[in-house]
Parts: structure tokens; C-alpha cells; sequence
């Protein structure tokens, strides 16, 4: 035992205009993990080499990175787990990231360059120009297979890839209360292979065969009580 504590340090990374912000910013939400965003994490000599449409080199992003792996290693000293954006683009980046707290996990986002062109072009970026998204593609090095993380389509529903994030890590999600009850439920004791026909409010809602419906309860009430096939004959 090392008295250590147990933290988890989830990057998730990708090029510029992959939505890493957005996913992080959702399973911070989501999970409680602390954030942070690594744009803010940048020298002003970072920021104004990109606004001038200058890729940074290894040299400019060494001291940019060690900041992050120390604010990492920061969180985790005080039991604290984490969820940053970077785009740690290189395999030689990531490692020196893994050099900071144990637990250092990535979840790539990754998509057509033509997808994240797009919502580069309507966003708003402090510093940020959308012409520095091919050096960003021709630098990234997907994760190795020895790496740990996880690669995830972008091309989902931002909510859709939070989701994903979080039932792929395992992350756990505090305190979710109980869902409300369905408007239109069926007991779980109904024997109802399907339902004949439920008629709510003089509108056939569901025609299906049936072998047996024990209650179906639509707003709370009791709509249908069948054990057998019912007539259907007079349908019209
Ligand atoms: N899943 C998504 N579907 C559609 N648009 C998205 C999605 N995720 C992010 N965006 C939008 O794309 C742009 C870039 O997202 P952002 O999170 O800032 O990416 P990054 O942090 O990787 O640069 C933003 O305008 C954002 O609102
Ligand atoms: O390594 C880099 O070249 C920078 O980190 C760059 O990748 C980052 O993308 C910018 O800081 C813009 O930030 P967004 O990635 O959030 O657009």
C-alpha cells in the first residue's frame, strides 16, 4: 500500500473542432469529475502563434502539456478524479500526460476532417482559425493498441457521446433520482405477448396480436382488462 489514493484522469482528445470541450464539459456534468480545459492552459506565445494561423511545434507544446500532467497530478494528491480536454495529438504527448497521476485514460474523438470543418466554421474561437485544422490532422497519431482509451464517433448527438463516454468508461453517476413513472406503462406481471388493441380516448393507439393482457394503465387509469382474445369483429 502506498497511501496513494485512487483516482481516475479521463483526456479526451482529438483535433481542434472534434468536441472535446463539449464531451467533457457533459461528463463533468454527468459524473462530478473536476474539469479543466487545456486552451487555458496555453503561454501567450501559444496563443498568439494560432491566432496568427501558426501551427505549434513540440518546442512550443512541451511546457503546455507539463502544466497539464502537473495540474493532474495536483487533483489527483488530493483524491480528486478528472475529466480534461487536450488534443494530444502525438503518442509522445500522451506519454508524458501518462507520466503525471496513475489512472490516465483517453477517449479520442474521432470523425471525417470534412464533419469537423463544418462546425469549425460556425463556431466562435477566442484564437483558435479554422485553417489550422490540416496541420491538426497531419499531426495526429491515433492511440496506440498498448494505449488505454477508447475511440469514439463523433458523429453523434453530443449527448449521445456523453452517454457513450460514460457507460464505456464505467464511469459512476451520483445521485441520478429515480425516473418518473411512464405515462403509459404495462405491469410487469402482464402476460401480454402483445397487446390486441388499447383504446384511449376512442383512438386505436396499438393494433397487434395478443395472448393475454393483464392491465394496461394509461395516465394512471385502468384502460384495459382482458384475459382472452377480444372481439374484434365489429372493428371498423
Ligand atoms: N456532437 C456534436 N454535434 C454537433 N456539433 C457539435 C458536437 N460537439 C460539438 N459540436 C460543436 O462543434 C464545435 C466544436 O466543438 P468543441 O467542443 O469546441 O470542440 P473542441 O473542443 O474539440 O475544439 C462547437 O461549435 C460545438 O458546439
Ligand atoms: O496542440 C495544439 O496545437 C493545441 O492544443 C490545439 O490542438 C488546440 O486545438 C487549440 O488550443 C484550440 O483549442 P480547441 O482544440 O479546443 O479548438
Amino acid at each position: 500500500m502506498t497511501g496513494e489514493p485512487s483516482t481516475r484522469h479521463i483526456v479526451v482528445m482529438g483535433v481542434s473542432g472534434a468536441g472535446k470541450t463539449t464531451v467533457a464539459r457533459g461528463i463533468a456534468a454527468r459524473t462530478g469529475l473536476a474539469f479543466a480545459e487545456a486552451d487555458e492552459f496555453h503561454s501567450e506565445a501559444n496563443v498568439a502563434r494560432m491566432r496568427a494561423g501558426i501551427p505549434l511545434d513540440d518546442d512550443d507544446r512541451w511546457p503546455w502539456l507539463q502544466a497539464l500532467a502537473d495540474w493532474m497530478t495536483a487533483r489527483h494528491r488530493e483524491g480528486v478524479s478528472t475529466v480534461l480536454t487536450c488534443s494530444a495529438l502525438k503518442r509522445s504527448y500522451r506519454d508524458l500526460l501518462r507520466q503525471g497521476p496513475p489512472g490516465v485514460f483517453f477517449v479520442h474523438l474521432h470523425g471525417p476532417t470534412e464533419v469537423i470543418r463544418e462546425r469549425m466554421s460556425v463556431r466562435t474561437h477566442e484564437y483558435m482559425p479554422p485553417s489550422l485544422l490540416n496541420s491538426q490532422t497531419a499531426t495526429l497519431e491515433p492511440l496506440w493498441p498498448d494505449e488505454p482509451g477508447i475511440v469514439i464517433d463523433l458523429r453523434s448527438t453530443s449527448e449521445a457521446l456523453v452517454d457513450e463516454a460514460v457507460r464505456r468508461l464505467g464511469l459512476p453517476v451520483p445521485d441520478e433520482s429515480p425516473a418518473a413513472p411512464a405515462a403509459t406503462e404495462v405491469p410487469a406481471d402482464a402476460e401480454a405477448v402483445a397487446v390486441t388493441e388499447v383504446v384511449v380516448d376512442a383512438e386505436v393507439v396499438a393494433v397487434t396480436e395478443v395472448v393475454a393482457v393483464t392491465e394496461v394503465v394509461v395516465d394512471a387509469e385502468v384502460v384495459a382488462v382482458a384475459e382472452e382474445r377480444p372481439d374484434l369483429s365489429g372493428r371498423a
